[in-house]
């Protein structure tokens, strides 16, 4: 793939360089991730709601003197994890990265839940174009934003079912890398699927 020497010249989103982690940062993103699914599912009594408040409040006090910049934290930056360790991403596994396509399996989970036990609408096009940004960037496409993305939504999408995604780029042109993707289940039945713009940003660019 060709390599572009203005890469780090331009704003928008940043070389992507993976992140050394303590074995407990796993641990970590994932009981949180879990206090997120806990905490859309809960009706607490008072005491309950106290004590969680409590706890949440120490967490908060042990984790707050450690934020650092955008670029400095493992968040997002840690590939073997699910989402790779950042808690705004679905939670799944990234298994094929490469120039033919990016392949990613997971779940949606409680936290996801729209209604009637389906995944909010909303959570597809958070997976897909995290996924389209992986897509680009494993077919050496210069660093670009997201012009538009388009759902079709096929069938209700389930929590708790393993799931697969699947993107690859359609063609480019210019600045302009066309890319679609698939959502299945295991029995390859289709659940929705996406067609995106993405645009390389120019200097100066954001
Ligand atoms: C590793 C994980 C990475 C995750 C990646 C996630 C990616 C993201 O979500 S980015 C966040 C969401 N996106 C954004 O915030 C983008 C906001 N928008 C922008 O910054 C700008 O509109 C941007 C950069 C997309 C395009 O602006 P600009 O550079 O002025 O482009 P512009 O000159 O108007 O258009 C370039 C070409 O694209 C086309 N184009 C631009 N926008 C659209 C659109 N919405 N629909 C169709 N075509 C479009 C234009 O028609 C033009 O085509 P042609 O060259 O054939 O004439």
């Amino acid at each position: 793939m060709a390599v572009d020497e203005h890469y780090n010249e331009h704003g928008g989103f940043p070389k992507f360089e993976t992140a050394k982690v303590e074995p407990e940062y796993g641990e970590l993103i994932e009981a949180l991730r879990r206090v997120q699914d806990l905490a859309v599912s809960v009706d607490m009594p008072a005491d309950a709601l106290k004590a969680a408040l409590a706890q949440t409040q120490q967490l908060v006090a042990t984790m707050e003197p450690h934020v650092v910049p955008e670029r400095k934290t493992p968040a997002g930056r840690v590939p073997r994890l699910p989402g790779r360790g950042s808690l705004l991403m679905l939670p799944w596994t990234v298994e094929k990265f490469d120039a033919d396509g990016v392949r990613s399996r997971g779940v949606f989970r409680r936290f996801h839940l729209g209604g009637n036990g389906a995944a909010h609408g909303g959570t597809l096009p958070l997976l897909f174009d995290d996924l389209f940004g992986l897509t680009q960037h494993a077919y050496g496409r210069p660093i670009s934003r997201t012009a538009y993305l388009h759902v079709n939504y096929r069938k209700i999408t389930p929590l708790n079912q393993p799931l697969v995604v699947e993107g690859h780029v359609d063609k480019v042109e210019g600045r302009k890398t066309f890319i679609s993707a698939t959502l299945k289940n295991e029995d390859g039945e289709l659940i929705a699927d996406s067609d995106a713009l993405m645009v390389q940003l120019l200097p100066g660019q954001q």
